[in-house]
């Protein structure tokens, strides 16, 4: 199959010189993996943890007498996380497949203009199970920018204008935006800005932090490091939820956890991801106090 270059990535890969791709039907995004590097191991290994063999029909996959996940996992997972074929069937065997890429679901798949914002969650972007080379690394990286603050930065986004324009923020002026909190507090408002009325929305990222803390992210197996919220909505249609969900249907809001690459396992299931937790929860008080 001859992938597609993928039209709506907003952020990642700059050190890797690859790109990402998309299948010619759009329902599956490609994200590059290089054999040599144990970030793309990592990550596989993240998604595999997620699969119920039990319930996934994998009995044939080796070491897949797994106990079935709960409801309540299951429905977050399959709710939050991208979904990964190749955890389910245990190889790279569907004919979807392609060597070098690890297969999602496109989650900017069946929109006219999609809206995308890659924002890392956490305090900090690394852990101590890390080396000390790249926690060192990771200090230097993250010193100076809204994650101990806010509790997330900015890594990449792309909206539209009043005039229909594709705004597509510039990886230097991410790193300017993620410097400033005021920066990261306009970004955030444009992002959401209805581009015909110029309405503020400013119900929405109150909403979607209020959804994101009311789940149960202590089920995780893994602390998230390095870990970005995805939120991906059509431009224009955002509009208060008359229910219980973040917002009305016509936005076809998706908000997923992306990036599992510096993921580490949990020493044991009741550890607190303390990183993530306090970072979402910096991030609601930075939206409350805006709204
Ligand atoms: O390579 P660097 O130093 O630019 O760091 C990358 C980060 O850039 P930054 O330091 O924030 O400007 C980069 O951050 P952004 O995408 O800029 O937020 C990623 O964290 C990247 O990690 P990975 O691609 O997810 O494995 C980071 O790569 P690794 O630290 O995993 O090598
Ligand atoms: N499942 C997905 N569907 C659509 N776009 C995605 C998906 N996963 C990642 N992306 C896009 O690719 C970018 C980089 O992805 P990421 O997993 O963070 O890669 P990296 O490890 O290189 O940082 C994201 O900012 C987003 O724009």
């Amino acid at each position: 199959m001859e992938l597609v270059d993928f039209e709506t990535q907003v952020a990642g890969n700059h050190a890797h010189g690859l790109t990402t791709k998309r299948s010619p039907c759009g329902t599956w995004f490609y994200k590059p993996e290089l054999a040599s590097d144990a970030r793309g191991t990592n990550e596989r290994a993240f998604y595999d943890a997620y699969v119920d063999r039990a319930w996934d029909g994998g009995a044939s996959v080796e070491g897949g007498a797994a106990t079935p996940r709960s409801a309540l996992e299951r429905a977050f997972v399959d709710a939050r996380v991208p979904r990964c074929p190749t955890a389910v069937t245990g190889a790279n065997d569907d004919a979807l497949d392609v060597e070098g890429y690890l297969r999602l679901n496109n989650l900017t798949h069946g929109y006219e203009r999609a809206c995308v914002i890659d924002l890392k969650i956490g305090t900090r972007t690394w852990d101590p199970a890390h080396s000390k080379e790249y926690v060192e690394k990771r200090k230097a990286s993250d010193e100076g920018t809204t994650l101990a603050t806010l509790g997330f930065k900015v890594c990449g986004a792309r909206y539209f204008d009043a005039n229909g324009a594709l705004v597509k923020i510039s990886r230097a002026r991410c790193k300017e935006i993620r410097s400033s909190e005021e920066l990261t507090r306009e970004l955030l408002e444009d992002f959401v800005r209805d581009p015909a009325s110029g309405e503020a929305n400013n119900w929405f990222w109150p909403a979607l932090l209020r959804q994101l803390l009311s789940e149960p992210l202590r089920l995780l197996k893994h602390r998230l490091v390095g870990t970005s919220l995805l939120v991906v909505y059509e431009s224009g249609r955002l509009a208060p939820a008359s229910d219980s969900a973040v917002c009305a249907p016509e936005a076809k809001l998706e908000a997923r956890y992306i990036d599992f690459c510096h993921s580490v396992l949990k020493e044991s299931v009741d550890e607190v991801d303390e990183n993530f937790e306090a970072g979402l929860k910096l991030f609601q008080r930075f939206v409350e106090e805006n709204r």
